[in-house]
């Protein structure tokens, strides 16, 4: 079993501890972001920024962080987001994610990188799963990876839409490369993309990188050929968010992929609201990038998101203890966000609105 260091109290001590176990180039690659990392580190300032109103005195009887989302019961709105190749971390990999969710009562996204079969995965889970779903360039492998989803239990489709190219200075300095035994096992079959097609002196991006990338009309034909909820990951304008809800997407992912994408971007937090007012209650809104105390869950919930994802954390819990790390991640990060409900006055998860957003 193993022992939570003493001096961890908040999820982002775990993230020391996992740097010293882990090799230079994978801590690189879990920690980086893309080029110049502005993103990355304004995920977590845009939620410094925020000042938050408490409230006294409030009757907090009965008070749960329960909710239902795409038709799941959820005890608490604290999700983990989907991460590639969980046995870099630690020798069982998602099989320890799944358990240390499922003693938490989190519902977990796996992603189409993982490291162990969907199968396997779910065979572990008591809490809802669901498949992160990256479109490969052989549509019939994607189309069979949805239903193999499907066949396994998997209760969602989250489709990532904004890393179709990515551009990773830290992984690259650090010459990450995965170590031999280590894969995405379950795109294991699919056929390659064509071969770039560019001479030296052409785009390799546009005529390479970006052969068989996703488009609008791939996530029209997933959503005609699952039965399950379709949500789409990577919305950060209204107008993307706008065009997935006229797709039929059953829900958003308002996210800038933990600033791995398009460095610069906002933070997503300061994306939401004008997100939530063009989407207007017609879909729910999730939110993931920078989410490391219960009161960045709480301020999330304010601007219009009804559950957040966390990315690196539960990597660093994973590296540090395991399921047992995992577990701690969530157990600390639901407890912060009780006290947070506590001392802003919300019972409830629905109680939670604009009005606990200080505003100067
Ligand atoms: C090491 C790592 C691997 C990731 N792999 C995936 C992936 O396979 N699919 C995906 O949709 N997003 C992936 N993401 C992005 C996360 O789902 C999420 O958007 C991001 O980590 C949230 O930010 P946070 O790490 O600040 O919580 C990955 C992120 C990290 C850090
Ligand atoms: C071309 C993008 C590969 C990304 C693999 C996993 C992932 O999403 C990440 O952020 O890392």
């Amino acid at each position: 079993m193993p022992v939570i260091p003493p001096d961890i109290a908040a999820v982002a001590d775990y993230e020391p501890h996992a740097r010293q176990r882990l090799d230079a180039a994978i801590w690189a690659s879990i920690t980086g972001g893309s080029a110049d990392e502005h993103t990355v580190a304004e995920n977590r300032a845009a939620f410094a920024r925020i000042r938050l109103n408490n409230r006294v005195l409030a009757d907090m009887s009965g008070a749960h962080t329960r909710l239902e989302l795409c038709g799941q019961a959820l005890e608490h709105p604290i999700l983990l987001a989907p991460t590639a190749w969980h046995r870099l971390l630690h020798p069982e990999g998602e099989a320890a994610t799944v358990m240390g969710a499922s003693a938490m009562r989190a519902a977990m996204v796996v992603s189409a990188m993982a490291s162990l079969p969907l199968e396997a995965i779910a065979k572990r889970a008591t809490s809802p799963l669901w498949f992160q779903l990256y479109v490969q360039p052989d549509r019939a492998f994607t189309h069979a990876l949805v239903q193999r989803a499907e066949a396994a239990g998997y209760g969602a489709i989250v489709v990532t839409i904004d890393a179709p190219v990515t551009l990773r200075n830290q992984e690259q300095r650090a010459g990450f490369r995965l170590p031999l035994g280590i894969e995405a096992v379950n795109l294991r079959g699919a056929q390659p993309p064509p071969p770039p097609k560019a001479a030296a002196h052409e785009s390799e991006v546009f005529n390479g990188l970006l052969a068989g990338a996703a488009t609008w009309e791939d996530i029209a034909i997933l959503r005609a050929r699952t039965r399950l909820p379709l949500l789409l990951k990577g919305i950060m304008t209204p107008a993307d968010a706008l065009k997935g809800i006229e797709i039929g997407a059953d829900a958003l992912i308002v996210s800038n992929h933990g600033g791995r994408v398009l460095d610069t971007q906002p933070a997503s937090i300061d994306a939401l609201p004008r997100i939530a007012e063009a989407v207007a209650g017609r879909v729910p809104l999730l939110l993931d990038g920078g989410i490391r105390r219960g009161t960045d869950v709480l301020k999330a919930l304010a601007l219009g998101a009804r559950a957040v994802l966390v990315g690196r954390p539960v990597l660093h819990g994973l590296a540090v203890g395991g399921a047992t790390g995992v577990a701690h991640v969530l157990k600390l990060l639901r407890t912060e966000l009780e006290i947070a409900m506590a001392q802003t006055g919300c019972a409830t998860l629905d109680a939670i609105g604009p009005e606990v957003i200080w505003r100067p």
